[in-house]
């Protein structure tokens, strides 16, 4: 955020409409009119941000006129030499008063903030020239403000707001640039099942691209195809439970972690969210690669790189400008210079695990592959799934990208699941009770296995609801590959809203799992609603609601279980690969750990903020005291009010 407003603030706009000597002498010598000038810096943002276009458009609105206007004369040799002051005093003038002028414009239309107010001009200055299609006439248009995209508040909750107001679909201006928001199940289902070919990632893809390269999550689709047929079967039945294994050896290292803080006889404060963090790294990096990055004890080079590099993927996707793209900012700044050398390390350690897993390959087909007996086996990774499946010779390159992917897809967002389902569960003594019910019926001091899972519904109900109230990713973006018209969704215009080739789309799952028109209660926590039908006859049959048997054997309700008003891992082709292995993560780690400890928030539950990245997660930290339980005794029935839910409001 610091970085966006230093690029967007008052001084660059300064900047942007008082041209560079540099950039005064080009457009002297290209005869074009100086008066046109404030055009420049915009062309710059919007080729760095979106599709580039032709030339003609950014410097010109007028077309040709702009290359034989005045300025064509004026600037034709030896003007300078010739210039009395009175005729150099009249260029000077006639040069800054537009930007002066533009500079008061911005500040009117920013009613005082310059900021907003740059957006703004930008934004009626860049309609018609720089945004595709979006929506056609008759879409509702938001008007965003730079001070949302740097104020306290999360962007996403200025998402729901508009969503109230304007409905499933609007579109939303920033700047020179503008995306359509879908908050919609018809629509969403459009977009991620029934079309989803027509859309890859786009400014997500552009983002990742330096970290990812060509992984899963980002790739083009024809990337993406042949690699998702090969990674989606490594998630087979053996795996998951072997994996179970190994989530529950770590979750023991977290559990002796915490007796040893309460053998002293004193109640510790522990931060949660870290530690979820760390053992969810602990468990992808056994589960991905076959190595123990043994984060719950320790720090090594490899996890601080790892934890670098999320960090400023967090950043790029939360900053407006990417200045990190600019020539020579990889050495120059600082955290740039950081971030390059985080990736230096990790590329290091992938590249020299790929070359280990490939000098030892042994070439199997795919059911022999799965039907392997997992007690023998004694590297079960994806890694060693990917190198030996027959057939697939990716590259290096290919198998690095898709690991780092995976590495980084399937650490922060299980964390974050943990960290909201027990900041919610903290609150509620019916549902600690219900859970740990369940915990001592049907696991009791065991490590829990899939049998047992699918035999603790409330735990599960409440990870969903979790998952309801905090979706992670908040946001879900694709880009139209060709033109679309998506359908009109609930009170939407009846012939639906046309999509441009290179249109940028918001999913909104924030705004879908909390949408009055699909769910009760929405700012709630009430888990027993996944076991409750739903239905809006506002929809005209166009939505079919929520029914839990339409799940199938889901582990969780899903995308089939609401037609697409809760998307908790996606939905459709591109769907995370990863929802079993993670949600069997989180349960297990859930039951293992509520059954030994208690755990009880320091502060108050509406003091806790939000912070956005690509997960969402705490602003401070999940700061709670922890003291030892006796299995089956009941939770003290407290007093208390509803839970607290994080709300847009
Ligand atoms: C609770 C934890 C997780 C959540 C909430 C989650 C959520 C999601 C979501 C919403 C998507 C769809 C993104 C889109 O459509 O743009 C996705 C995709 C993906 N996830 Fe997950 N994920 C989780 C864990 C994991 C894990 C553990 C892995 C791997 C080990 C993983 C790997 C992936 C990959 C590779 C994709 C891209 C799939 C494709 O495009 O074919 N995720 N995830």
């Amino acid at each position: 955020m610091r970085a966006h407003r230093a690029a967007l603030g008052p001084g660059a706009a300064v900047a942007a409409t008082q041209p560079t000597a540099r950039s005064v002498a080009a457009v002297r010598r290209q005869g074009v009119a100086p008066c046109r000038q404030w055009t420049f810096p915009m062309a710059q943002l919007a080729a760095l941000r979106g599709p580039r276009l032709p030339m003609q458009h950014v410097l010109s609105p007028s077309g040709a006129d702009s290359s034989r206007g005045g300025g064509a004369g004026r600037g034709r040799g030896g003007i300078a030499c010739r210039a009395t002051l009175a005729e150099v005093l009249t260029g000077v003038g006639l040069f800054f008063t537009p930007g002066a002028l533009a500079c008061l414009y911005a500040l009117y239309l920013g009613k005082g903030d310059f900021g907003d107010g740059l957006s703004r001009l930008l934004t009626q200055v860049s309609r018609g020239y720089f945004q595709h299609n979006l929506g056609g006439d008759h879409v509702p248009i938001c008007d965003g403000k730079l001070s949302d995209l740097t104020g306290d508040k999360p962007l996403f909750t200025f998402l729901y707001d508009w969503f109230v107001r304007q409905g499933g679909v609007y579109k939303l201006e920033f700047g020179p640039k503008a995306f359509l928001v879908v908050s919609d199940p018809v629509v969403v289902r459009h977009i991620i099942k029934e079309n989803y070919d027509n859309y890859d990632k786009g400014v997500l893809a552009e983002i990742l691209e330096p970290i990812m390269g060509k992984g899963l999550i980002p790739a083009d689709l024809e990337t993406w195809k042949p690699r998702r047929r090969a990674i989606a079967p490594a998630f087979h039945k053996a795996f998951l439970e072997t994996m179970m294994e190994m989530y529950g050896k770590c979750t023991e290292r977290c559990i002796q972690k915490f007796d040893g803080l309460l053998s002293s006889g004193s109640t510790p404060t522990v931060d949660m969210e870290k530690e979820f963090l760390n053992l969810g790294l602990d468990i992808i990096g056994l589960g991905v690669f076959n190595v123990d990055f043994g984060s719950i004890n320790e720090e090594s080079p490899v996890i601080q790189a790892v934890y670098g590099v999320l960090k400023e993927a967090e950043h790029r996707s939360t900053t407006y400008f990417p200045y990190w793209d600019l020539p020579l900012a990889r050495y120059l700044v600082p955290r740039q210079r950081e971030f390059h050398a985080d990736l230096a390390v990790i590329n290091g350690c992938l590249d020299d695990l790929i070359s280990q897993a490939k000098s030892t390959r042994q070439e199997e087909d795919l059911e022999h592959l799965q039907n392997r007996d997992y007690s023998k086996v004694t590297d079960p990774s994806l890694l060693r799934f990917l190198v030996d499946l027959r057939g697939e010779d990716a590259s290096d390159m290919q198998l690095r990208d898709d690991l780092m992917t995976m590495l980084i897809a399937g650490h922060e967002t299980t964390a974050a699941v943990l960290t909201w389902s027990l900041f919610l569960l903290s609150q509620s003594s019916e549902w600690q009770q219900k859970v740990l019910d369940e915990v001592d019926d049907v696991v009791g001091d065991a490590v829990p296995d899939l049998e047992a899972i699918k035999g603790l519904p409330s735990l599960r109900a409440v990870l969903a609801e979790s998952l309801r109230l905090y979706p992670q990713p908040p946001i879900l973006i694709r880009r139209a590959l060709a033109d679309d018209v998506l359908p009109p969704g609930l009170g939407g215009h009846p012939d639906g809203y046309p999509v441009g080739k290179g249109a940028d789309l918001f999913i909104s799952s924030w705004n879908l799992h909390r949408s009055p028109h699909t769910w009760r209660d929405p700012h709630e926590f009430h888990p027993e609603r996944f076991s409750e039908t739903f239905t809006n006859d506002n929809f005209e049959g166009h939505w079919a609601g929520f029914d839990p048997s339409a799940g199938g054997n889901s582990l969780y309700p899903n995308e089939a279980s609401s037609d697409f008003a809760f998307i908790p891992f996606g939905g459709g082709a591109r769907k995370c690969v990863g929802d079993q292995f993670a949600f069997l993560e989180a349960a297990l780690i859930m039951a293992m750990l509520l059954r030994r400890f208690r755990f009880r928030l320091t502060g108050r539950p509406e003091d806790m903020r939000m912070a956005t990245g690509a997960t969402i997660h705490t602003a401070d930290g999940l700061m709670m005291t922890v003291e030892r339980r006796t299995p089956g005794g009941a939770v003290e029935a407290k007093e208390e009010g509803e839970v607290v839910v994080l709300s847009p409001a």
